[in-house]
């Protein structure tokens, strides 16, 4: 397969929507350590979902503006963390903890993503979401236009993807990986086996199309 877009389920707080993420083959889940948003849970929820993950599938810690101790201890609770900043965090910030980390990219008119991406250079991918109040999650699409030809970084579309709109992302895009959140949800942090099942395929789907147009 010429590229596999890799999935992350984001803002899980049952067990049983872990168990389904995983088997419909997420390779990513988000945990919001965010006491600010609807989904969050606490640490030690986030570990006890963590240590339901098989190998091979990254649990990724979501802040937002969080404290130098609360990072910390999440590292510690979950050695296998992702950091995913989603929020104010500087390129030092992040960088501090030594760990891999996604950056979240606020996507609005005018935003500069080439000088973004070289400011924080040493992240693993840029996760691109829409500018909304309250800093994500918000089930917005941004103007994918927006996305200049060239990121210099690997890039997650995210921002009110969905079932239906995620194969046109990505074959549009060819993203390294697509995030969602509200599009799988039947209310917030509470999602839906076959809405996630649905967004899995249609990614599958999608990937199977970029491959048949290679080959011809
Ligand atoms: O999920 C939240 O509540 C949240 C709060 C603060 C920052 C980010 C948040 N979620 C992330 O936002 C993107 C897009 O989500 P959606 O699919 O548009 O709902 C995704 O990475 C979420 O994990």
């Amino acid at each position: 397969m010429t590229h596999r877009t890799r999935i992350k389920i984001c803002g899980l707080t049952r067990d049983a929507d872990v168990r389904a993420a995983v088997e419909a083959g997420a390779d990513a889940i988000g945990f919001v350590l965010y006491p600010a948003s609807p989904r969050a849970i606490s640490l030690d929820r986030a570990a006890e979902l963590a240590a339901t993950l098989p190998p091979f599938v990254t649990p990724v810690g979501l802040f937002v503006n969080a404290g130098r101790d609360e990072i910390e201890a999440a590292c510690a609770a979950i050695p296998t963390l992702l950091l995913q900043f989603h929020g104010d965090e500087t390129p030092a910030t992040c960088e501090s903890f030594e760990r891999p980390f996604i950056r979240a990219a606020r996507m609005a008119p005018g935003f500069d993503l080439v000088d973004f991406a070289l400011q924080y250079a040493s992240a693993a991918a840029l996760l691109l979401d829409a500018h909304v109040e309250g800093y994500g999650g918000g089930g917005k699409v941004f103007d994918w236009s927006l996305i200049p030809p060239s990121v210099p970084a690997p890039v997650v579309l995210s921002g009110g993807l969905n079932a239906a709109n995620v194969g046109e992302g990505v074959l549009a895009l060819r993203p390294w990986a697509v995030d969602v959140s509200s599009g799988v949800e039947q209310a917030k942090g509470i999602k839906d086996a076959g809405l996630i099942r649905r967004f899995c395929e249609a990614v599958r789907e999608a990937d199977a199309r970029l491959e048949d147009a290679a080959t011809r």
